[in-house]
């Protein structure tokens, strides 16, 4: 990386990048950065807070583990420990991803919020603004991810309510929340998980179910629902696969829809290939909510001072609010000038082809497909920019071109 014009008053510093920049340090960044590496290609990633994988280390519930087993959640080139169980604590995850890191010499640039990037027509370059510094380079790396930022509903009448509200993304554990009333609004995977930490510190919670939902148990037979479904797609289309895993789910868990949980009409893979709604993976509540610990509440139609009434008529005190209503990308936010992500920060281009845009720009970590996704776009961009590096490295031996000369 070269300075082109160091800091001035009130001026931004500016670099000429060496190889791609990648916006983002979680799991997407690492992967496509230690690819990269791995092909001979430099990179720098810039990342938002000061650790890598922020989400893990300072956006998720301590009681959080890996969902899909292990085989599922690796990233290229390197495995995780030979002794790490069949499902890793949110722990193990960081730790192997810190020493990913090491392994590949991955230094990211912390405390770097992109604020723009934009590609520039005249000179061919990337010009991606932080908040003090303005980095140059010919390819973009987006992997900013699919849960940049909370979504935080407007829900009628929240302003008023007297108790503390956070999002799943700030919650830590139920210990806070010993004996309390509290209302979970949405039943994803993490609406599920922090009712079923509540229950296991004595709070008392109260479900928010607004609409359809499909549960499936993590195991089948012994092997991974995921790992199951996986193996069925090789041989047969994805329709049946979903029959087949709503048959053994309704034979394991019984009918849902008696508990409140209604099953969408479209399958559980089929819908999360289509919309990216994620099913759940039952890891223990849906037998609290079969003993009424964790209680199922339809919609919310408002929330009041000490409570909330809901779309039934009931009405009911709580002492704190917990939004599990999910994340959404930022991209929009700072990506300028381009077409090839949609208003919600996703790539128009549906999976397998979502890894590459135009004038150098990439994806990874926007297939809707967890870390298995991350992995496939990561090797991805790395095969395609390193013979574009190959090529210009070529040319810049041969050709003494001094914009080559410059990157
Ligand atoms: C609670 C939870 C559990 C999950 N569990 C699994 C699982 O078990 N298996 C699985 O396959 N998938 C799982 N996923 C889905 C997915 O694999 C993870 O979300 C994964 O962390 C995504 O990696 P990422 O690098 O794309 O995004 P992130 O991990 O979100 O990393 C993106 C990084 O970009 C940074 N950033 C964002 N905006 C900017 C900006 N403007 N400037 C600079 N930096 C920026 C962020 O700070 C962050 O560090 C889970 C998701 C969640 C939310
Ligand atoms: N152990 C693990 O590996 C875990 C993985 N994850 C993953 O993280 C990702 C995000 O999961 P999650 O945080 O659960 O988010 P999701 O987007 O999966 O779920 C959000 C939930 O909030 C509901 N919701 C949103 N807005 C409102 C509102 N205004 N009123 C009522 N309900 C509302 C949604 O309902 P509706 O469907 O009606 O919009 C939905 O039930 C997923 O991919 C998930 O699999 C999460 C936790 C643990
Ligand atoms: O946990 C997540 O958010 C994931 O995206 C992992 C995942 C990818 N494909 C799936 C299909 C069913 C359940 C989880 C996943």
């Amino acid at each position: 990386m070269s300075s082109c014009k160091e800091g001035e008053e009130n001026q931004l510093k500016c670099l000429w990048v060496q190889g791609p920049i990648i916006v983002g340090a979680g799991p997407s960044g690492l992967a496509v950065s230690a690819c990269l590496k791995n092909n001979g290609v430099p990179s720098v990633i810039l990342e938002r807070s000061d650790c890598i994988a922020s989400l893990w280390q300072q956006r998720s519930y301590n009681r959080l583990k890996l969902h899909l087993p292990k085989q599922f959640c690796e990233l290229p080139l390197l495995g995780f420990p030979e002794n790490f169980p069949m499902y890793p604590t949110k722990h193990q995850f960081i730790s192997y991803m810190e020493s990913y890191a090491v392994h590949f010499s991955i230094e990211p640039r912390f405390k770097q919020v992109v604020q723009s990037a934009e590609f520039d027509h005249i000179s061919g370059f990337w010009r991606v603004q932080t908040q003090d510094t303005e980095y140059i380079s010919r390819w973009l790396i987006v992997a900013t991810g699919e849960n940049a930022e909370p979504v935080i509903p407007e829900i009628p009448g929240i302003e008023k309510f007297d108790g503390p509200v956070v999002h799943t993304s700030g919650y830590k554990s139920g210990l806070e929340f010993s004996n309390k009333r509290v209302l979970v609004v949405g039943c994803g995977n993490s609406g599920m998980e922090v009712s079923l930490d509540l229950c296991r510190h004595h709070a008392s919670p109260h479900m928010v179910v607004r609409n359809t939902v499909h549960i499936l148990p993590r195991e089948m037979f012994g092997f991974s629902t995921f790992g199951i479904a996986m193996a069925l797609l090789k041989w047969l289309p994805l329709r049946l696969v979903d029959k087949f895993l709503l048959l053994v789910a309704t034979f394991t868990l019984g009918n849902t829809d008696k508990l409140g949980l209604r099953r969408p009409k479209t399958g559980p893979i089929e819908l999360k290939n289509a919309t990216g709604k994620t099913p759940v993976l039952d890891v223990g509540a849906l037998s609290q909510i079969k003993s009424g610990k964790i209680k199922v509440m339809e919609g919310v139609r408002e929330i009041t001072r000490n409570g909330a009434k809901f779309l039934d008529g009931q009405e009911r005190e709580f002492d704190s609010i917990i939004l599990a209503t999910g994340y959404k990308s930022n991209v929009p936010c700072w990506l300028k000038g381009s077409d090839f992500f949609t208003e919600t920060g996703m790539p128009k281009t549906p999976f397998p082809n979502s890894w590459k845009g135009e004038k150098g720009l990439y994806t990874v970590g926007f297939t809707r497909r967890g870390l298995l996704g991350i992995a496939s776009d990561a090797v991805k961009i790395a095969r395609d920019l390193s013979d574009q590096w190959t090529t210009i490295k070529d040319c810049k031996n041969t050709c003494n071109s001094h914009i080559i000369l410059q990157i």
